[in-house]
C-alpha cells in the first residue's frame, strides 16, 4: 500500500502523541549562494513524526545527512523549505525573539564534549551559562537550578567550581547532558552521545539517558553510526542515506527483518553474534554520491543490490549485468570528477595496473563474462564515445539503454509491515519481486 506524503512515516497508534511533526523537510546549503556550485542536498525531503515521550533512532553513513537533519530540528539551521511542527505550533520560520524562547523547548547533546565546552569556564559556570542567557528567575534559585543538575547526572555540588579538564570523558559529557537540561526541555537531539567515550563508560551514560528520559519525561532523537547503540535505547528507529529517509519503523522489527535493500545491506554489515549463522553479506559498491550530484530516480539506485533491470534484460546473467552496472558506475564517476577515467576505472575496480584507455577498461570489465550480442552493441557504442571523448554521451546513452526504473523514477513509501514501518523501494509494489537480501535479479 502506497502513502501520501501527509501520511508519509507516520507508524503512529491512536495513542501516541506527536511532540515533533515533520514535513517535506529540506535543508540544502548553498542554496541562496550566487557561486555556480550546486548546492549540497543534505537534508532532501523528509516526513516524519516524533511521540512524546519516545526515542527516534537516526543511522546512517557518514555525511547522509543526520547532523544536518537533527540541528534543523531544533533550529539551529533554518530549513530551505518543508515544515517543522513542535508541539503543534509551527517553528518552521520562527526568528528574533520567537526562536529565542522557542530555543529553551529543544536542545543539543554533541558527540564531543571537549569541543563543547569552553574550558575557561567553571562546572557551575557552565551549567548556569543557559539559564543566564535565558534570564531565568533570580539568581540564586539558578544556583541552586545548576546544583540540582549536577546531582541529577551523577556529578556532585563539589564540582561547581571545577573545571572541565579536570573531569573523564564521560564526566565532561554528564556536564553537557546537564547544561542541556537546564532550561527543561521536552526534546533533545543526542548527536552520536557515546561515540567519542571509551567503551566501559559509554553504557553508564546511555543508561543515563534513559533514566533521565523516564523520570523528566523527555523526548529524544537520538544520532548515532553505532547501531548496537541505536537497537540498545531507541523505540523507532530512522534509516537515512543521502538526505532521504529509506526507512523508518520499530526497532525490533526492523532490526530483525528490514524492509529497504539500503536497510538490509546496512544491517548485513553488522558482524553475527553467532559467526555460524547463515546469513548473506551484501558488499556496499563504492561510496555513497555527493550530495551535490545525488542520482535522479532512487538515491540508493547507484549502489543498490537489488536494482531493477529493465524486462528485456531479466534473463541476462549476473555476472554480465554487475560488469554493465560497474562500467555504469565509471562513467558515472567521470561526469562528476575532473579524473581521467583511467584513474577512476584504477580506483573503482581495486587494481593495481595502469589501464591506459577505454578498450583496457572494457577488457578489465568485462573480462571472463560472455557478453550477449544486444549488450556488446552498447558497449562498442561507449566505446566510441569514449574514444571520441565525449565521455558524457556515453553515460546518457547506457543510461537510457539499460536504465530501470530505479534510475529514473523517484520510489514512494509504502507500508510494510502492520506497526506502520514505511519504505521507500520501488520493489514494494506488486509489479515487481519484494527486495530481498539474497535477491540478486528477477
Ligand atoms: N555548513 C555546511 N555547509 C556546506 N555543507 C555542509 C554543511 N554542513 C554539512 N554539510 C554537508 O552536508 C552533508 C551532510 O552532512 P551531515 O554532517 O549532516 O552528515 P552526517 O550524516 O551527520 O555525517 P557524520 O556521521 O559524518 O557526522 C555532507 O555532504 C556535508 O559535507
Amino acid at each position: 500500500m502506497n502513502t501520501t506524503p501527509e501520511q508519509e512515516h507516520q507508524a503512529t497508534t491512536a495513542d501516541d502523541e506527536v511532540l515533533v511533526s515533520v514535513r517535506n523537510l529540506r535543508k540544502h546549503y548553498g542554496a541562496d549562494s550566487f557561486l555556480s556550485d550546486d548546492p549540497v542536498k543534505a537534508v532532501d525531503g523528509v516526513s516524519f513524526d516524533i511521540h512524546r515521550g519516545e526515542t527516534l533512532g537516526l543511522v546512517g553513513e557518514s555525511g547522509c545527512g543526520k547532523t544536518t537533519l537533527g540541528r534543523t530540528l531544533i533550529r539551529l539551521e533554518t530549513p530551505t523549505s518543508g515544515e517543522i511542527r513542535f508541539d503543534d505550533t509551527d517553528i518552521t520560520t520562527l526568528s528574533g525573539s520567537d526562536l529565542k524562547q522557542w530555543r529553551r523547548n529543544a536542545q543539543m547533546v554533541f558527540q564531543d564534549p571537549d569541543s563543547s565546552l569552553n574550558e575557561r569556564m567553571t562546572v557551575g559556570e557552565l551549567i548556569r551559562d543557559p539559564l543566564d542567557v535565558h534570564d531565568w528567575k533570580t539568581k540564586s534559585e539558578r544556583d541552586e537550578r545548576v546544583r540540582e543538575l549536577l546531582e541529577k547526572v551523577g556529578l556532585s555540588e563539589n564540582h561547581y567550581f571545577r573545571y572541565p579538564h579536570q573531569f573523564s570523558g564521560g564526566q565532561r559529557q554528564r556536564i553537557g547532558i546537564a547544561r542541556a537540561l537546564a532550561l527543561e526541555p521536552e526534546f533533545l537531539v543526542l548527536d552520536e552521545p557515546v561515540s567519542a567515550l571509551d567503551v566501559s563508560v559509554q553504557a553508564k551514560i546511555l543508561n543515563l539517558l534513559r533514566d533521565l528520559q523516564s523520570d523528566l519525561d523527555l523526548t529524544y532523537l537520538l544520532i548515532a553510526h553505532d547501531l548496537s547503540v541505536v537497537r540498545h535505547l531507541a523505540d523507532r528507529v530512522a534509516v537515512m542515506y543521502l538526505g532521504h529517509i529509506m526507512e523508518l519503523g520499530e526497532t525490533e522489527r526492523l532490526f530483525e527483518n528490514p524492509a529497504n535493500p539500503y536497510t538490509q545491506s546496512l544491517l548485513s554489515a553488522i558482524p553475527e553474534a553467532d559467526p555460524y549463522a547463515e546469513s548473506e553479506r551484501i558488499t556496499l559498491r563504492g561510496a555513497p554520491p555527493s550530495p551535490r550530484n545525488p542520482p535522479e530516480g532512487c538515491p540508493f539506485s547507484t549502489r543498490c543490490p537489488t536494482k531493477i533491470r529493465p524486462e528485456k534484460y531479466r534473463s541476462v546473467d549476473d555476472d554480465v549485468w554487475r560488469a554493465m552496472e560497474e562500467l555504469r558506475g565509471i562513467l558515472r564517476e567521470r561526469a562528476r570528477t575532473d579524473r581521467s577515467i583511467a584513474m577512476i576505472a584504477r580506483e573503482l575496480l581495486g587494481l593495481e595496473t595502469r589501464l591506459s584507455d577505454i578498450d583496457e577498461i572494457v577488457e578489465e570489465v568485462f573480462g571472463g563474462v560472455d557478453l550477449p550480442p544486444e549488450l556488446s552493441t552498447h558497449v562498442d557504442r561507449v566505446v566510441h564515445e569514449v574514444t571520441d571523448g565525449n565521455p558524457e554521451a556515453a553515460q546518457s546513452y547506457l543510461k537510457r539503454e539499460i536504465g530501470g526504473p530505479c534510475d529514473t523514477d523517484t520510489p514512494e513509501y509504502y507500508t510494510v509491515d502492520d506497526d506502520g514501518r514505511s519504505s521507500y523501494c520501488h520493489r514494494h509494489t506488486a509489479e515487481y519481486d519484494p527486495p530481498s537480501p539474497t535477491l540478486r535479479s528477477e
